[in-house]
């Protein structure tokens, strides 16, 4: 019989529960033993869920209270001294590493101050995971035993699950290397690593786990030899260390076919393939394996909200058993759920007609047992006939189609592409803007303060009116250019407070947009969003931003940067439509901004912020053909968003959370370019831009984290960037916007920076 099987689950409870009870017991507002019991609330009702939902293979250890891969760094003991040194409960650990801790010394505990690990993308999706930070002096020991603990939790809880272990090989290929020891290659920590992975499968075999899942998402990535090797070192050492484990080796996300020679031959139970993102490669699949491996079908997207086609998806199925026979085949969903919302039932205030199009983790579920059943015979026809009729309602709708905004794509041209003149001249007319040698700024959001969340609640709940907010975030603006008056900042933000998200705001602007109430995902740690829908094709029915930055304007006579989000980050935080290309939808959105960014001109704002912090992370993940096209369209489209301008307006974008190529970051053509950069502790990292031709800001603080460094720090990094960079082209700014940070804690932020960067003015005066 075909088993249904589920990767993970999303763990921040269907009402945020688990965001709410970790923020409270940061604001010390509630104790460790709160949070634990959340945390176990939490886990017992989503593996309840599953099981009522008649999944087979439910996960465990899929639960994290920041994230999974941090887990795996504290099972293995790979916390780097600084943390080490303060002996914290083992879960504050957890959070220094992070999100970094900085407290005052008490009668009975020292002085706290330690910032955060990196944190960085996880592959092509919007979630973050924090970077196993490797040193030579590392090694690994068991410290506890998390996924045995919750392995039996469920198990008392009358629940059998698969517990979930990141693979060895991609926990150490995910890391890095510390910045005392930066010629380590984690790769070659393997064989120090492998007996503490022995262990804990030895715990989970004790404790009865029949299986267990691995994950080596990697295996999607281009790989080098070295660490294709790894591979059969390190799944040979635990099949001779602990034969009787039945591993399950998961990829997703990609295209296995270029790696299959490092997973042949693996003595391993099964492998996982995602089938959503790369159905083309089940052939070389079923070839790769051997006669007893079982195939595991992800076949249900766990990285979008399309209603599956199930017809489709029970036809693929049966075309896998057909080449490996039923007794080897697992239906399962194509990665873990934690990309994608609990439950589309929460959802009230959505058309009814575009409702019946999605499918959320929750109704993934049914889907996933659905497709078992069909092709184990069972009678599900009532349920395959109502998802074929979903599927065609919405190809035939009207909504997803509209004429005027489909031939503006089509007559795309040059002169849609390209600034009026090159960066030189462009320099020379932005003189008018007056701007010091290292002109300070922020990126653009300050605190969403609990009191602008509450107005906006109000709003939506029709307790107050649209004039009365209007008058609130008027005063918002106000304060925030109070604020940076103060502070001494030379090009002034309004300060986002009118935006929910830099994402849905603009999609809940949009025409080809739907939007949620509760959909939200978890982001990093206990930041969450609610990604939009793109339905149908994009415009814009009117301007978004343009009130805002106009009373901005009029509040001072200090540059105002208007501020918008570009079209590939719009695009890769929104779930895409699957039936247009992202190319297209990307174009689409930057038609609708470059009518923005012109308006904004015509207002009177003469610099213009446009984010595209998403820009790397959309960029597929292998080199090829793919690559090629993306690396060409997406910074188009950037191009077509901001070309519309006058030589005289300056036009600045930002980058965050990624590795950046800086040939991409050329490509857009800014005038100006933030990048993040406080925690690359890589010291050739900083060479990466400096041949950028156009102006720079190097991220001077880490935004997540409270910690506030020292003016002296400041002045340290400025210098070191001086070293490579030339006086002229160089801004000065924090990482990312600071809408999760504290009125108080970015004001000594933001007060030690323009103190360092005027300590460098005066030298070069
Ligand atoms: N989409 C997106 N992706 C991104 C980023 C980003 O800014 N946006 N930044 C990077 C890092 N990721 C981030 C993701 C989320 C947040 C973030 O701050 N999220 C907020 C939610 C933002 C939001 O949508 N807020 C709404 C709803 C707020 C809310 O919770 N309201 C309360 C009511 C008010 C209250 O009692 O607080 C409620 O509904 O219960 C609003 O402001 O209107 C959070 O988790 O706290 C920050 C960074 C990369 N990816
Ligand atoms: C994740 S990039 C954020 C850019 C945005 N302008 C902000 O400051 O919040
Ligand atoms: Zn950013």
């Amino acid at each position: 019989m075909v088993l249904s099987s589920v990767l993970g689950f999303p763990r921040i409870g269907a009402k945020r529960e688990l965001k709410k009870a970790t923020e409270s017991y940061w604001a010390g507002k509630s104790s460790v033993e709160d949070l634990l019991k959340v945390g176990k609330e939490l886990r017992a009702h989503n593996w309840k869920l599953q099981k009522d939902a008649g999944v087979d293979l439910i996960a465990s250890n899929d639960f994290s209270y920041y994230d999974q891969i941090l887990d795996a760094s504290l099972l293995f003991n790979v916390i780097p001294e600084r943390y080490q040194k303060y002996s914290l409960p083992q879960i504050d650990t957890l959070f220094a590493m992070g999100r970094g801790l900085q407290r005052p010394a008490t009668d009975s505990t020292p002085a706290v101050d330690v910032p955060a690990l990196e944190m960085v993308k996880w592959f092509d999706s919007n979630y973050h995971y924090v970077r196993p930070t490797f040193s030579h002096s590392t090694t690994f020991k068991l410290n506890g035993q998390k996924p045995v603990d919750e392995y039996l939790e469920a198990k008392e809880l009358g629940i059998e699950t698969r517990p979930v272990l990141i693979g060895p090989v991609s926990y150490l290929v995910l890391g890095k290397a510390d910045k005392d020891s930066l010629d380590l290659e984690p790769i070659s920590l393997l064989e120090k690593l492998l007996p503490v992975y022995a262990e804990v499968l030895q715990k989970l075999l004790d404790a009865g786990a029949k299986s267990i899942q691995i994950d080596e998402p990697v295996l999607v990535l281009d790989l080098d030899e070295k660490v294709k090797a790894a591979f059969k070192t390190a799944y040979s050492v635990l099949a001779e260390k602990v034969p009787a484990a039945k591993l399950i080796l998961a990829t997703y996300f990609g295209d296995v076919r270029p790696n299959l020679d490092a997973v042949k031959g693996l003595p391993v139970a099964g492998v996982h393939f995602d089938f959503v993102r790369v159905p083309e490669q089940l052939d070389a699949a079923v070839e790769a394996l051997s006669a007893e491996q079982i195939l595991s079908v992800g076949i249900i997207d766990g990285r979008n909200i399309w209603k599956a086609d199930l017809n489709k998806a029970v036809k693929f199925v049966e075309s896998a058993i057909a080449k490996v026979g039923k007794e080897r085949v697992i239906v399962a969903t194509s990665s873990s759920l934690l990309h994608t919302p609990v439950d589309l039932e929460n959802e009230t205030k959505l058309d009814a007609e575009i409702k019946d199009w999605f499918a959320f983790a929750t109704q993934k579920l049914s889907e996933v047992v659905i497709v078992t059943k069909a092709v184990n015979g069972e009678d599900v026809k009532a349920e395959l006939e109502a998802n074929a009729k979903s599927i065609s309602a919405r190809a035939s709708s009207s909504i997803t189609n509209d004429a005027a905004v489909q031939k503006r794509v089509a007559e795309l041209g040059e002169k849609d592409t390209k600034r009026a003149s090159a960066f030189a001249a462009r320099l020379e007319a932005q003189k008018s803007l007056n701007l010091p040698l290292f002109p300070t700024t922020t990126i653009g959001s300050f605190p969403q303060t609990k009191e602008i969340r509450v107005q906006r609640q109000k709003l939506n709940k029709g307790e107050i009116t649209a004039e009365q907010y209007e008058k609130f975030i008027e005063k918002e603006i106000q304060d925030a250019i109070k604020f940076q008056e103060e502070v001494g900042l030379d090009v002034y933000v309004h300060g986002e407070p009118e935006r929910n998200d830099m994402v849905q705001y603009f999609g809940e602007q949009l025409k080809g947009f739907a939007f949620t109430q509760n959909g939200w995902v978890q982001s990093y740690g206990s930041r969450y969003v609610r990604p939009p829908i793109i339905v149908g094709d994009v415009s814009r029915p009117s301007p978004m931003t343009v009130k805002e930055s106009k009373y901005a304007q009029s509040v001072s006579p200090k540059p105002m940067k208007g501020m918008l989000t570009g079209p590939v980050t719009i695009l890769r935080w929104s779930f895409p439509r699957n039936d247009v290309s992202q190319k297209v939808q990307a174009q689409q959105l930057a038609f609708a901004l470059r009518d923005e960014v012109n308006d904004l001109e015509a207002a009177g704002v003469t610099v213009i912020q446009v984010d595209e912090p998403a820009i790397r992370e959309g960029l597929p993940l292998r080199e090829g053909e793919e690559r090629s096209a993306y690396v060409q369209w997406a910074p188009e489209s950037f191009r077509i968003a901001t070309s519309g301008v006058k030589d005289s307006t300056q036009i600045h974008s930002h980058f965050c959370y990624s590795d950046l190529d800086p040939a991409h970051i050329k490509a857009l053509d800014a005038d100006v370019v933030s990048i993040e950069f406080s925690k690359k502790d890589d010291s050739n990292y900083i060479q990466n831009f400096s041949d950028y031709p156009n102006h720079i800001g190097l991220g001077l603080f880490d935004i997540h984290s409270p910690r506030v460094p020292p003016q002296s720090e400041f002045e340290k990094r400025i210098a070191d960037i001086l070293a490579v960079y030339p006086k002229e082209n160089l801004w000065i700014n924090p990482d990312c916007g600071l809408k999760t940070r504290q009125w108080d804690e970015c004001r000594k932020q933001l007060t030690n920076m323009v103190n360092a960067a005027k300590v460098f003015r005066e030298k070069y005066a």
